[in-house]
């Protein structure tokens, strides 16, 4: 395979450190630099507690774009700046592998017809684990027969956004074959606030951040007289890598923004 030159923006969090590593053990993999909200003009190796590589550390993505000319920008910063991200990438002919999560419809529609103005690809997946995919592409089969569906996602207490990426898109996947409902009781009231979950098309969603999770989920359906849970568990951020390495090759044949991982692992 060709040599894919990378830049990755978040080097230093928990997932910018795995990525680091999956380019030094994957043979074709070319770190040429990293994105970084500080040490502008330093090399990798002078960052404290970061790894012995000659590779320069840019805060500037546009200069970082011009001067290193990379393939694929895979961003593991934060919902805010992965969306600022991508769009700098689209106008530098850069092709992105979004691991960030937070993208409207609306703005998705509009960066899939700016990707294919460019005629370039674009990935965004709210989640890189294979196992997590299967549980949506297995959730959203069981919704057609079990149409009464409650999401529980739990995360570590670190992550910023709720719900998080996955139980949205989870909710979108099952969205797609079955009618929006409201469930329960038709009185039900909460009388705390949020005791119910979020609401998307009659579907809750709960979210739990607790120190010690990494991130999981369980779809729960309910019918007469049985229920059904369908679960996933990542227990380290080890368990992402796969999905990025085959992202990044996959992106480079792409030319439309693909959101989702379901649509690659068909
Ligand atoms: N898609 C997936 O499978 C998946 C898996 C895990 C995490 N995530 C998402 O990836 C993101 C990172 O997760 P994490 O656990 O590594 O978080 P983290 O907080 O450990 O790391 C985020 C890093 O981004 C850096 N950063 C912030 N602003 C920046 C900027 N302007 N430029 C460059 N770097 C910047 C921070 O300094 C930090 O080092 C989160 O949005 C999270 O929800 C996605
Ligand atoms: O650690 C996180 O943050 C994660 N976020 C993704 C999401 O929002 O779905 C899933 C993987 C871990």
């Amino acid at each position: 395979m060709n040599e894919i030159k990378l830049v990755i923006a978040g080097p230093r969090g928990n997932m910018g450190r795995e990525a680091v590593t999956l380019t030094q053990e994957t043979e074709h993999f070319s770190l040429v630099a990293v994105i970084d909200s500080k040490h502008d003009g330093k090399w990798l190796s002078e960052v404290d507690g970061m790894p012995e590589l000659d590779i320069p550390v840019y805060t500037d993505i546009k200069q970082c774009f011009t001067e290193q000319k990379p393939d694929v920008l895979i961003d593991l910063t934060s919902p805010e700046i992965g969306k600022i991200h991508l769009e700098a990438a689209l106008d530098h002919g850069v092709r992105p592998v979004i691991g960030t999560t937070g993208f409207t419809q609306e703005e998705i529609d509009r960066l899939r017809t700016k990707a294919e103005d460019k005629g370039i690809g674009a990935i965004i997946a709210p989640n890189f684990a294979i196992g997590a995919i299967l549980m949506m592409k297995f959730a959203q089969t069981a919704a057609r027969y079990m149409p009464d569906v409650e999401i529980l996602e739990m995360h570590h207490d670190r992550k910023l956004d709720a719900p998080s990426g996955t139980a949205h898109k989870t909710a979108q996947l099952i969205s797609e074959v079955r009618e929006a409902k409201k469930q329960g009781h038709e009185n039900e009231t909460e009388d705390l606030q949020g005791a119910r979950g979020a609401d998307m098309e009659g579907m809750r969603i709960h979210s739990i951040r607790l120190p010690g999770l990494v991130a999981h989920q369980e779809v729960i359906f309910g019918g007469p007289g049985q229920t059904l849970t369908i679960r996933h568990d990542s227990i380290n951020r080890a368990s992402f890598m796969p999905g990025v390495r085959l992202s990044v090759e996959t992106v480079l044949s792409l030319d439309t923004l693909v959101y989702g991982l379901e649509h690659i692992i068909e």
